[in-house]
């Protein structure tokens, strides 16, 4: 049976054989309006983030959770889930919120929303890129306090990009699509990752490979974060790291804060080590350090690298094609397995 559309969640009439499906955070309207018709769904009518104890009671009666990076789904949540709960299907791509593995060991499905965010995430990865070294925030600043004194040959100089080397750490769907645009700005891309890349894929990319990180890092001009948080990337950028860079060197970050040691990258850029960062995302979450926000050569942004009116819509969809596929008795498209991390 298929509830009207739009109908408030006390007024929607379900049959017993629907998808029990509960969502942390408000989605875009037209993504509730689907779920409201497919599902028998729980929404939220506020949007702040949900604490640890009303995040576990909302997983007690549901069969699904849409939960989102602002959720904390540890072993201990997943602990007092309820015995009904069977897909975690996470509104985002990255889920080192959510401790997949535990999931996994209680037979619980995880997935996620890639591909759809790559294009949105990549364009803000090059925004930070040219913000940082061409001083736009610097400018708006003295535009908007009115400090401007007009056209002189020394004023706002920053850094040409165009012929500098761009590092990429985690050449995946969003690093590659960075590694396109920054060649199409003139930039030399060279990466790290994993696993290499297929040599076709890297000669189209006309990318450089490292086998080491540290060594690549010594030699860029531009640093781009773009792997996931995971055990083995958390601090990948740590003190000693963020030492090996060149002084003139910038570094951005689309990815996740934890991958760089945040006080060390402050420390750093405090002292003239580094000449700049542009961020998106932040170890510790909105608790930034101080320190990171009085440096005029820092661009820090509030995490909305895949924040686009149509990206958030599309992760919708992934998100209702994954709970569907689940529900029709098949795998989820977008699948997380702990291997795969
Ligand atoms: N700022 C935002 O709003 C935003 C939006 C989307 C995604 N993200 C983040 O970006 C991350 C990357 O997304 P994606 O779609 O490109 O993922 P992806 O899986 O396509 O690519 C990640 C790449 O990182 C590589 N990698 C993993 N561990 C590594 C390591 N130890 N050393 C080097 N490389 C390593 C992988 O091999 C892979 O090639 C997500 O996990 C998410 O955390 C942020
Ligand atoms: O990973 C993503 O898709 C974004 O960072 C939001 O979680």
């Amino acid at each position: 049976m298929t509830a009207p559309i739009g109908a408030s969640e006390g007024a929607l009439t379900m049959s017993s054989k629907r998808l029990s499906v509960t969502v942390t955070r408000r989605l875009p309207d037209p993504v509730e309006i689907r779920l409201r018709e497919l599902f028998d769904v729980t929404l939220r009518d506020d949007d702040t983030p949900l604490s640890e104890a009303a995040l576990i009671e909302s997983m007690q009666t549901c069969d699904v959770l849409v939960p989102t990076v602002t959720d904390t789904i540890s072993a201990a949540v997943l602990g007092q889930a309820g015995a009904r709960l069977k897909l975690i299907a996470n509104y985002g791509a990255g889920v080192d919120h959510i401790d997949v593995q535990t999931a996994r060991q209680r037979g619980i499905l995880v997935s996620n929303t890639p591909g759809v965010v790559t294009e949105d995430t990549a364009d803000m990865t090059m925004a930070l890129i040219l913000a940082v070294t061409r001083r736009i925030p610097e400018g708006l600043a003295q535009m908007q306090s009115g400090d401007w004194d007009g056209w002189a040959p020394t004023a706002m100089m920053g850094g040409r990009i165009a012929g500098r080397r761009l590092g990429i750490l985690g050449m995946g769907r969003i690093g590659q699509a960075v590694a396109r645009r920054a060649r199409a700005f003139g930039m030399q891309i060279h990466y790290n990752n994993r696993r290499r890349l297929r040599l076709e894929t890297e000669e189209a990319l006309e990318a450089t490979w490292w086998d080491s990180l540290d060594q690549m890092v010594a030699r860029m001009d531009v640093i781009s974060v773009n792997c996931p948080h995971t055990p083995a990337t958390f601090h990948l950028m740590n003190a000693r790291r963020l030492k090996l860079m060149k002084p003139d060197a910038v570094i951005v970050n689309t990815a996740r804060g934890e991958v760089i040691d945040q006080n060390a990258l402050t420390r750093m850029l405090r002292a003239g080590e580094i000449a700049g960062a542009g961020l998106d995302v932040y170890e510790h979450g909105q608790d930034i350090n101080p320190r990171l926000r009085e440096l005029s050569n820092v661009v820090l942004l509030p995490h909305m690298g895949s924040a686009t009116r149509e990206g958030r819509i599309e992760m919708g969809e992934k998100v209702l094609l994954n709970i569907k596929t689940f529900d029709d008795g098949h795998r989820p498209p977008d699948l997380v397995v702990p291997a795969m991390l």
